[in-house]
């Protein structure tokens, strides 16, 4: 099972879809309900204060007011001028239940926060485009203002403010201890500053046709079992060389660290034989890996090309700490057209249009940014059409890492799941390049070696972080493959990032 990504585009067109079919008015009481569940679990005491928007995010919190007046909870409810015919609808429905609804300003709002436990925020969701107009941004002023005081602030859908296609905060925008979201993420509860405002990410379903949320979806978000399915099987016969050869080419004076480490990655990952060739002196991480020098590392590569494909590896790793020769080793590699990934120094503009259809791209946001010549905040912003646009131009797959990391290949893309902070440390990547030759060497095709080699790398992650935290290291991660490997096989949907 595959959960999906959307965009406001994308709950538009849900929308449009569900009230054709006159289904738009239960899905709004299914995701008020919800609210009100999770306000009732999270805060079982204290009077709520909800605020409601004109649009259908408000009309989710007059109906999650209206659940909690019913389960004996005392309500406040703040409103703005409600614009879409569910909300008012609700609105009618609350007071036909004997609830209350009072005009929202910042000093109505002030004065209500005072004697509340627990702030619904149904101010603005998808629906909302920057620019904040003034007065709202007073509003959430106001409301941030108040949490400071021990308020606790549950957002329904989105905290208001933020855009829900971009990674970034674009104003004056809510803090949520919780966002409760229906059917999918949306990017912006996935992605750098603007997820960590959400707090914790809850995501309930609403009745919808499968279909139709394929239909929309900007990214699927596979699960363990999906992932966990697509790793290698050995039969009891298989020897080292049926478990994949993998070369991995990099390192250079000052960053030998680079190749040594994807190649204990690959050797993790499973991988039957790895070499590590070099114009440097790797060490020798673990003795299962074995390494070569070469003092011209393009003649060797050159002379490998001639001979032909009974030379040649299962696949190739190359461009970690390979120094500036990269990008003409990596046109040399690139020509044999076998399994390849190309990291770090290899991630050059002048690649582009050399890409091929076994090949894997790892770009981290300073790399991808330097691939489509554009400022990295840009890259950071928005990772679905940075990865969306560093395919076009590369060709094959491309990873592009970060937490959480995005795979794209020609009109697909996939975000993944889990993985942890502490993977923030130099050498991570190079152990995921490792791990996706050892899966490309094994058999995988670029697309599925990549969605389930990078979730096997934060799942390692994960496990690994359990000891190590923020001290964790790309060697540590590489030792917990082996459990992480067994987890995806037993496919638990454990280790969920942030919740989502
Ligand atoms: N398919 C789904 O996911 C469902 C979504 N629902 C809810 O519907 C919401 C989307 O509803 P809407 O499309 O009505 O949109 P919203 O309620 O998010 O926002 C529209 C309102 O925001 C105001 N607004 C927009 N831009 C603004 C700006 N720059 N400054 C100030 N005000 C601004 C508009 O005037 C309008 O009142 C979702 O977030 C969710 O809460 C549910 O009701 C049911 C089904
Ligand atoms: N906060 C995070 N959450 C999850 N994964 C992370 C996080 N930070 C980094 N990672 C993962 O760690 C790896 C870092 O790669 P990279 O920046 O290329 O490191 P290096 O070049 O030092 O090897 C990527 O796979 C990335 O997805």
């Amino acid at each position: 099972m595959s959960a999906a990504v959307l965009t406001p585009d994308a709950v538009r067109a849900i929308d449009g879809r569900l009230e054709r079919a006159g289904l738009l008015d239960p899905a709004m009481e299914i995701a008020g309900l919800a609210v009100a569940r999770a306000v009732q679990e999270r805060w079982p005491s204290g009077r709520v204060l909800l605020l409601a928007g004109g649009g259908a995010n408000g009309g989710d919190a007059l109906v999650a007011a209206r659940h909690l007046l019913a389960a004996g909870r005392e309500v406040t409810v703040l409103a703005r001028p409600a614009t879409h015919p569910l909300t008012r609808l609700n609105r009618r429905r609350l007071r036909a239940v004997g609830g209350e609804v009072r005009p929202l300003t910042p000093a109505t709002l002030g004065r209500a926060a005072r004697d509340a436990a627990v702030l619904v925020d149904g101010l603005l969701g998808t629906g909302f485009r920057p620019p904040l107009r003034d007065d709202l941004a007073r509003v959430i002023g106001a409301l941030n203002a108040a949490r400071t005081r021990d308020l606790n602030v549950l957002a329904i859908d989105l905290p208001s403010g933020l855009d829900a296609t971009r990674a970034d905060v674009p104003g004056a925008a809510v803090h949520a201890d919780v966002t409760v979201t229906f059917i999918g993420p949306k990017p912006a509860q996935l992605f750098g500053d603007a997820a960590a405002q959400c707090g914790e990410v809850r995501t309930v379903p609403l009745p919808v046709p499968a279909a139709w949320i394929q239909d929309v979806q900007v990214a699927a978000r596979p699960d363990d079992a999906t992932l966990g399915a697509l790793l290698p099987v050995r039969t009891a016969s298989a020897h080292k060389g049926t478990a994949g050869r993998v070369w991995i080419v990099g390192g250079h004076p000052g960053t030998v660290g680079a190749p040594a480490l994807a190649g204990l990655g690959a050797l993790r990952a499973g991988a039957g034989l790895v070499t590590v060739h070099s114009a440097a002196d790797v060490p020798l991480v673990t003795p299962e890996l074995m390494a070569q020098r070469h003092a011209d590392l393009r003649t060797f590569l050159t002379s490998t090309g001639l001979t032909g494909t009974g030379a040649r590896p299962d696949a190739v790793a190359i461009g970690m700490g390979l120094g500036p020769e990269a990008p003409a080793l990596a046109r040399e590699v690139l020509d044999w057209e076998i399994p390849t990934v190309l990291d770090a120094d290899a991630l050059q503009p002048d690649l582009c249009g050399y890409g091929h259809d076994r090949c894997v791209w790892t770009p981290h946001p300073g790399e991808a940014a330097r691939v489509l010549g554009v400022p990295t905040p840009e890259v950071t912003r928005d990772p679905l059409s940075a990865a969306r646009a560093l395919q076009d131009r590369l060709g094959g797959v491309v990873v592009l890492k970060g937490g959480p990391s995005v795979v794209a290949r020609a009109g697909d893309l996939s975000v993944a799941r889990g993985g942890h902070p502490g993977m923030a440390s130099a050498g991570m990547g190079d152990t995921l390049c490792g791990i996706l030759a050892a899966l490309l060497a094994q058999g995988l095709d670029p697309w599925d070696a990549a969605r389930a080699g990078v979730r096997l790398h934060a799942r390692a992650g994960e496990i690994a972080a359990v000891r190590f935290g923020y001290g964790l290291g790309a060697t540590d991660v590489a030792h917990d493959l082996g459990r992480a490997w067994a987890d995806l096989r037993a496919a638990p949907l454990t280790g969920v990032y942030a919740g989502v």
